[in-house]
């Protein structure tokens, strides 16, 4: 898995891989410029499009004058736009790619930008070597940038945003961001998107290992990964091996949340799946989902469960449920929805729950229960203290999902999709962790091939479905996930 690691310690990155790989510096810096030029040309831009590359004094602008050399070589019409005052040092990467910048490349000042004369911007201004406050001169030189009409790709981070904090300035709008090596922490910001525009992430060779070696408790969760955290079932696995789990979900108006549940369960593998449910209410569970049983409460012996998950339409006023659920159970259990919002009103209740339990808050979900917050970086922080503090995991739920373990690990997921902004996707999420769970995945095991696999399950229905995605659509995408990941 990737770790996330600071921006200000890129350099020591940088100089252990070139000691570890022998290489050069400009070599990485190379690997960069062409693993941007090939996305670059892999997208449909038209080959007569005129292309400007904004390039800063250091080793972004490096990464600048090394794509435009490459994608003027590859028959673009590029024009380079220096951001910096004649005779300014530029970093020793930077001037070494200066000096290769070919003829066919115009070279002018920033100033002499006019954005009507382009048809995609290239942002090498400022990366991860950002200090302090922006100064005047950057200000007017984002604001040039932001005045263009057309696609902007930023190279390793919008200019302007520090690489792992939150700015009170304006920096450059991206419709692309194209970052090296792992994501940089500011980027899987909710309040940063409107920088960011969609995250690509450019292999340039450094190892999973080498950024093992650096400190930091932030990783990046992707496709190739989550096979290995997956249980392997011999040829003899019988239903008992899946799981028999229990979902306490469902009252009287809102009996969809427990459908959707249930069944994205039996998708992802359950072998027996049941519904604590009021009475009143069995037909419908009955009736459309013939695999499930149902229990009520007088009758329900919760030991006998290897999972529980608690909260899809529960309704809020079920306290006395989720009582009785936190008393008579003590395995890890997941707590979803209406079991949040009572958890928020009710706190003497959080430690009840037993150990290695998961919380999956939305947003609002989350400030219910710890209060309002100014920042992810403030949620990171908070959720990381409450997660040590009484061994829970908390997943907070949304574009890129923070999975926050019990360790103090915390881990951004890379799929998903804004078409699963939809009712009832959070009670298929539930279902799919509360499953693995009773699959006998240990909680870390459980949030990660959920977390993902229910993103990759919305990417999927929404690149059919698109904006008319609903959650049905992605709870019958599951078994297409176990597919790609090449899980039988
Ligand atoms: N392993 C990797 O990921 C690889 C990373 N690589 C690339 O290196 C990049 C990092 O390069 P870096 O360290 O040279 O810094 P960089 O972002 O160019 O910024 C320095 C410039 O910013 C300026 N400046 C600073 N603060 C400012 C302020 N407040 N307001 C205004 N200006 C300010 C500063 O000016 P100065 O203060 O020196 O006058 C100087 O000109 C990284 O993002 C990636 O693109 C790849 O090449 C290879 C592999
Ligand atoms: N823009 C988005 N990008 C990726 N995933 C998203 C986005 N919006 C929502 N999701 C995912 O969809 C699910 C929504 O859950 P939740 O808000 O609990 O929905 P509901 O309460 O309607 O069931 C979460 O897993 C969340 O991560
Ligand atoms: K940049």
């Amino acid at each position: 898995m990737l770790k996330i690691i600071k921006g200000s310690d890129v350099r020591h990155l940088d100089s252990l891989h070139i000691q570890r790989k022998g290489i050069s510096s400009l070599l990485l810096m190379e690997n960069a410029a062409l693993g941007f030029a090939e996305w670059f040309n892999s997208q449909s831009y038209l080959g007569n499009e005129r292309v400007a590359v904004f390039c800063g004094a250091g080793n972004n602008g490096g990464d600048g004058f090394a794509i435009a050399r490459l994608l003027s070589k590859l028959g673009w019409k590029v024009t380079l736009f220096t951001c910096f005052e004649p005779g300014t040092l530029l970093s020793p990467d930077a001037k070494s790619n200066f000096d290769l910048v070919p003829s066919a490349v115009r070279l002018q000042s920033w100033k002499e930008f006019n954005p009507s004369s382009f048809d995609v911007l290239i942002d090498a201004y400022l990366g991860v070597g950002l200090k302090g406050e922006l100064r005047k001169e950057a200000k007017d030189i984002i604001q040039a940038i932001n005045s263009f009409q057309g696609q902007v790709l930023s190279v390793d981070v919008p200019s302007g945003l520090p690489s792992d904090s939150n700015c009170s300035w304006e920096c450059v709008r991206a419709s692309h961001t194209l970052t090296f090596a792992f994501p940089k922490l500011a980027l899987l910001f909710p309040e940063n998107a409107q920088f960011t525009g969609e995250l690509v992430v450019i292999d340039i060779g450094i190892e999973d290992s080498e950024l093992m070696e650096i400190d930091s408790d932030y990783f990046f969760l992707q496709k190739k990964d989550v096979p290995n955290y997956h249980r392997k079932f011999n040829r003899f696995a019988h239903k008992g091996d899946f799981g028999k789990i229990l979902l306490v979900a469902g009252s009287k108006g809102k009996m969809g949340a427990a459908y959707l549940s249930a069944k994205s369960a039996l998708r992802t593998g359950s072998g027996l799946v049941t519904c604590l449910i009021p009475e009143s209410e069995r037909f419908i569970i009955q009736s459309s989902l013939p695999e499930t049983m149902v229990v009520f409460e007088d009758q329900v012996d919760y030991s006998k469960f290897d999972a529980i998950g608690v909260g899809p339409g529960l309704g809020i006023d079920s306290v006395e449920v989720l009582e009785k659920v936190l008393d008579n159970y003590s395995s890890p259990m997941v707590l979803d929805a209406d079991a949040l919002t009572i958890l928020s009103k009710h706190k003497n209740l959080i430690k009840k729950v037993p150990k290695g339990s998961i919380l999956t808050p939305h947003l609002s979900e989350f400030e219910r229960l710890f209060g309002k917050t100014d920042s992810h970086l403030e949620r990171l922080k908070i959720a990381k203290e409450f997660c040590l503090h009484y061994s829970l995991n908390v997943l907070i739920k949304g574009a890129n999902s923070v999975i926050c373990l019990v360790d103090g690990r915390q881990i951004f997921n890379s799929s998903g999709s804004r078409f699963m902004a939809t009712a009832g996707s959070g009670d298929v999420l539930t279902g799919m962790l509360t499953s693995f769970l009773g699959q006998g995945y240990s909680p870390e095991q459980a949030l990660i091939c959920g977390v993902f696999q229910h993103g990759l399950a919305g990417e999927i229905a929404g690149k059919e479905k698109l904006r008319s995605t609903i959650a049905s659509d992605i709870l019958e995408a599951i078994p297409e996930t176990f597919k790609q990941l090449s899980i039988s």
